[in-house]
């Protein structure tokens, strides 16, 4: 199971993923209770591994601008979330950077064919927020064979069995391993990844 742990924004909770195991970490670089700059991003990036995957995370921003603030980041992969098109998946494909395109549970069957071969996310309709959702409703996409991650609500406690609900590639979690919104909780984010790795 392919685990990524999003908006850290400190060196002891990227420490702490990284080390528990995560295959994935996830910097915020829009508005946001665990929104960080490029400068904060280019502080912790050297304790990411090279194995593990750094991701800037974007919601209203056009594609150029975040292949822009990626950039000054120090990332090569991005994340989009809201509407994108054919044009924006290219802005990030000519920059040289892998993308993870965040879609909703209500985004309509073309939407999820036009995703093709990318890694993608299914996630609540607002992100990052810490909601639930029904995740074995996402089976009905038919989504087997794919690389996908599941993605709101999530925790330690239930992450097995939404991801076996789900039929998920991978997961993805922000809230579920917070003490307070924006402040991530070391033991909560090593229970995750060992519950997701289990
Ligand atoms: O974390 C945010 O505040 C955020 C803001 C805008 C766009 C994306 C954002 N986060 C994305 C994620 O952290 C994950 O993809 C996912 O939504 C996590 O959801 P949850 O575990 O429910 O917090």
């Amino acid at each position: 199971m392919f685990v990524k742990v999003c908006g850290l924004s400190t060196p002891e909770s990227v420490r702490e993923a990284v080390d528990a195991g995560a295959d994935a970490v996830g910097f915020v670089l829009t508005a946001s209770p665990r929104e960080v700059n490029p400068d904060q991003v280019r502080v912790l990036l050297p304790l990411v591994p090279s194995s593990v995957k750094a991701v800037g995370v974007f919601r209203h921003e056009s594609a150029a601008d975040a292949v822009e603030i990626a950039r000054a980041a120090g990332l090569d992969w991005v994340q989009l979330h809201g509407h994108r098109t054919a044009e924006d998946v290219t802005t990030v494909h000519d920059a040289g950077m892998r993308l993870i395109r965040a879609v909703t549970m209500g985004a309509g069957q073309d939407e999820f064919a036009d995703l093709g071969e990318e890694v993608f996310l299914v996630d609540a309709a607002v992100p990052g927020s810490g909601e639930a959702w029904d995740y074995a409703s996402v089976q009905e996409k038919g989504l087997d064979g794919r690389k996908w991650l599941l993605a709101g609500g999530l925790e330690p406690g239930n992450v097995a069995f939404a991801a076996t609900a789900a039929g998920a590639w991978g997961v993805d979690v922000s809230s579920g391993v917070e003490a307070s919104r924006g402040v991530k909780d070391l033991a909560k984010i090593r229970a995750f990844v060992e519950a997701a790795k289990a």
